[in-house]
């Protein structure tokens, strides 16, 4: 049996991602208040290793890790030679254009300025509707944009709404969902397919299922 090493998300994904690992009772050892970066379970022949979210595609196509878990917004950012293997039961948000009410986001041949931490999906989200725009790239706090004059509009993730709710914005168009991933390194989905597949059969169908395809792949 192969050892498998996989990328966590540090940050918002961090707990949910560690918990469904824990619940199928893998990841027993990793311990997010640490400031340690690899745990290593050498009785299942696991290894985990703790990263930025805007990282965990890099670690994965390198073939550092097999496998990690990242968010799609994440992956249609920065694109990446990777494997989409699932959808996992957390990181569920949407993607929206939102401004101050009434802001008009189809403006013809005028210029929208709209301010994103995801100008890739911004682009091509405004080029389908043949609205020019220009971009500006921020990498947070985004909602502040429109309210100091940066942006007429921002392109951000929208999950409860209330940080738009708290800055006097709201929803101007929805784009779409996303959600968290898991992923794949190409070669290492060939090579590993057995323990990368029990992997992904446990997280979708739960323990029971696991033990009979990982005991037969050991
Ligand atoms: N409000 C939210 N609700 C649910 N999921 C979210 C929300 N905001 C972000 N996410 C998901 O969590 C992932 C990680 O977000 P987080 O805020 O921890 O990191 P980040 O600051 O975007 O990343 P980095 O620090 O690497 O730039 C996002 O890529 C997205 O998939
Ligand atoms: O609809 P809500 O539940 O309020 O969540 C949406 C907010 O969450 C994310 O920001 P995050 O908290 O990651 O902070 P950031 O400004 O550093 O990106 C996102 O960019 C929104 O600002």
């Amino acid at each position: 049996m192969n050892e498998l090493t996989i990328a966590l998300a540090k940050g918002r994904l961090a707990e949910d991602a560690y918990n469904v690992f824990k619940g199928v009772n893998l990841a027993n050892n990793v311990d997010l208040k640490s400031r340690k970066l690899i745990f290593e379970d050498k009785d299942q022949r696991l290894r985990f290793i703790i990263v930025k979210p805007s990282d965990v595609i890099t670690y994965v196509e390198q073939g550092v890790a097999d496998i990690g878990v990242v968010g799609k917004d994440t992956i249609l950012e920065q694109g990446g030679n990777i494997y989409e293997l699932l959808d996992l039961p957390f990181g569920e948000c949407r993607f929206a254009v939102a401004g101050y009410k009434g802001k008009k986001i189809n403006r013809k041949d005028e210029v929208l300025k709209v301010a994103t931490k995801y100008p890739k999906i911004t682009v091509d989200y405004f080029a389908e509707k043949g609205q020019r725009i220009q971009t500006i790239k921020l990498n947070g706090s985004v909602e502040l944009a429109p309210l100091v004059g940066l942006s007429d509009v921002i392109v951000d993730i929208v999950e409860t709404g209330n940080t738009l709710k708290a800055n006097g914005l709201e929803v101007l168009e929805e784009m779409f969902e996303v959600r968290a991933k898991l992923i794949a390194n190409r070669v290492s989905y060939r090579f590993k397919a057995k323990e990368i597949n029990a992997i992904q059969t446990l997280l979708r169908d739960g323990r029971e299922n696991f033990d009979t395809v990982y005991s037969q792949s050991k």
